[in-house]
């Protein structure tokens, strides 16, 4: 018999626009050679301009594509991305209670970039207390991290008293990302479940052809989880595949334009297409 091939599990909205979300989600996954499943929580119509429509789906949907999966598929990690509000929030951490989908990546969406709620008010606090004690690890942005916290974060000290408190709030390892913060550099903190931290940086590149950066980072880190590689690597990676395919960009749309998928096989030696 043949070795199972790695699955992983994306539970997130669709972005009609191919960027963000559950799409850049299967993008990515795909392109670190794991099989790729979803359950889908979410419709938005959207595109590089913004969210023009959302449509949460029935509670009752979202348990059966679980219960599919969790009867004939052997996924080995999953993450969450849009969870829309409490009712879809409750569902997701009521199915990952019930079945062991392997280590649980929560990118705790909110906000998208161009400015539309993902996730409504009443949903940040059921996040905070019911599924981030959940997490392996949580990815959250500085604007969420400041939610999730209740803090003001702007100094590199607060990055790092933030993620203790997130460590304190369940979740086992944090990535604090620096998309969101002036400067020449982009800087994403590192605190792991030992106590082991450290600062990713790589050189801000100028360009509004970030949407999806963050679906795409948890996503990868969850592909290279579901091949058996450790957390750090899998963040490692993450961070690298991440910045490749917004340095080597794409242009698509007329906004805030998608990432290249592609970009990271250049790295890698082979055609980046
Ligand atoms: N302009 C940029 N240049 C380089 N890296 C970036 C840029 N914007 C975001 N990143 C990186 O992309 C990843 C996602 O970060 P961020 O944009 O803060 O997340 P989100 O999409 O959740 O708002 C992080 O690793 C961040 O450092
Ligand atoms: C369905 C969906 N999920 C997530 C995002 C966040 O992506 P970004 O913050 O890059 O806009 C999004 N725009 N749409």
């Amino acid at each position: 018999m043949t070795d199972i091939f790695p699955q992983a599990l994306s539970i997130a909205g669709s972005d009609s626009g191919g960027g963000a979300g559950m799409q850049a989600d299967l993008k990515t996954i795909q392109e670190r050679h794991v099989f790729a499943t979803t359950v889908l929580v979410a419709i938005t119509a959207q595109n590089t301009l913004g969210v023009q429509d959302a449509f949460p789906l029935p509670e009752k949907i979202i348990d059966e594509q679980f219960a599919s999966l969790a009867a004939d598929l052997q996924i080995k990690a999953c993450k969450t991305g849009m969870l829309a509000d409490p009712i879809r929030v409750r569902a997701v951490v009521r199915n990952l209670k019930k079945y062991d989908f392997g280590p649980l990546t929560v990118d705790p969406v909110m906000i998208a970039k161009g400015g539309a709620p993902l996730l409504s008010n009443d949903a940040i606090d059921v996040v905070r207390d019911e599924l981030l004690p959940l997490a392996t690890i949580v990815t959250p942005n500085l604007p969420e991290a400041e939610r999730l916290t209740d803090m003001t974060i702007e100094t590199p000290a607060a990055v790092k008293q933030a993620a203790v408190k997130l460590q304190q709030r369940g979740a086992q390892n944090i990535i604090i990302k620096g998309g969101h913060q002036e400067g020449d550099t982009s800087r994403d903190y590192v605190l792991l479940a030992d106590g082991t931290d450290f600062w990713l940086s790589a050189k801000r590149v100028p360009t509004h052809n970030t949407h999806g950066t963050g679906d795409t980072l948890s996503a990868c880190i969850t592909a290279e989880l579901a091949k058996g590689q450790s957390l750090e690597a899998a963040i490692r990676l993450g961070k690298a595949y991440v910045d490749a395919t917004i340095r080597d960009g794409i242009q698509v749309g007329h906004g805030h334009g998608p990432l290249n998928h592609w970009a990271y096989r250049k790295v890698e030696g082979q055609n980046g297409l």
